[in-house]
């Protein structure tokens, strides 16, 4: 994905947010955008997943699908959470058995199966964020796009969602979560944007030292956790690639 030169303002006469942004993300990359409480980075990332239209400059090669998980989640849906996921699931082009199905799989991960029966607007601010994010996961993301998450989530979610965030890089989705408090500046193999001042600005790894690229082949079925554990480990996963069986077994 490509930001090019995006302007951003609420409102042809309002200040600018956000001036002159340029930044790119390949596929598989996650970017932490850090930067104080107003400095703009929900304003980016609403023009990032599209419910924002720049007054200038341009988004190409977005990723499909989108994943969104407002700072926010709306809670005043007259749904039980269940349902909810599921409709959700049917929207984004799941059948619903299967959306059911991945609601209560997610449920179980995140420890809300006691609230699968329960409606929306009755569930604490903590547990309906749960919701917010497992509606993004219900169908694998092209991009994951995350306001505040360390906001709202418990501690066992959040200890969670770096495994959850390599899940949706190591199949080729790319992340951007935003951070106010800096609890996620450490995610591993991240890349660092800082809002500041109206301009956003990709803070590089200290220069010296150098790398060395190691190429590892697991078996397929043993990818994800080897990419999560790679990246727990700090090691920066470059690319993710099928081999046919016939190559793998003739070594
Ligand atoms: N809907 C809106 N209409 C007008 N101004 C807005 C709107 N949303 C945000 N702003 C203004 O844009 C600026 C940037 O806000 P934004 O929410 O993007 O900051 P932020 O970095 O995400 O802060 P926080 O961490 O507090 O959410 C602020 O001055 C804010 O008041």
């Amino acid at each position: 994905m490509r930001i090019e030169d995006l302007w951003l303002r609420y409102g042809p006469r309002a200040p600018w947010v956000l001036r002159e942004v340029s930044l790119s993300l390949p596929a598989g990359a996650t970017a932490v955008l850090l930067g104080r409480n107003g400095a703009g980075k929900s304003t980016l990332l609403r023009a990032i997943v599209g419910t924002l239209t720049p007054a200038r400059g341009r988004i190409t090669d977005r990723p499909e699908p989108v994943a969104w998980v407002p700072e926010r989640f709306p809670p005043d849906q007259p749904f039980t959470v269940a349902d909810y996921l599921t409709h959700m699931g049917a929207i984004r082009g799941r059948r619903p058995a299967t959306a059911r199905s991945a609601a209560r799989d997610w449920a179980e991960r995140f420890q809300l199966t006691p609230y699968l029966d329960v409606r929306l607007p009755a569930l604490s601010k903590g547990t309906v964020q749960k919701v917010g994010l497992i509606q993004a996961l219900l169908v694998p993301p092209g991009l994951l796009v995350l306001d505040e998450p360390t906001e709202g989530l418990d501690g066992a979610v959040l200890a969670e969602l770096p495994r959850v965030i390599a899940e949706v890089t190591a199949t080729g989705g790319s992340v951007i979560v935003s951070d106010h408090s800096g609890a996620l500046v450490d995610l591993p193999g991240a890349r660092t944007w800082q809002v500041d001042g109206g301009h956003v600005t990709e803070v590089l790894p200290a220069a010296g030292g150098g790398r060395r690229v190691i190429e590892v082949a697991v078996s397929a079925d043993r990818a994800t956790d080897t990419v999560a554990q790679l990246r727990a480990a700090g090691h920066e996963v470059l690319r993710v690639r099928d081999e046919p069986a016939a190559r793998w077994s003739a070594r």
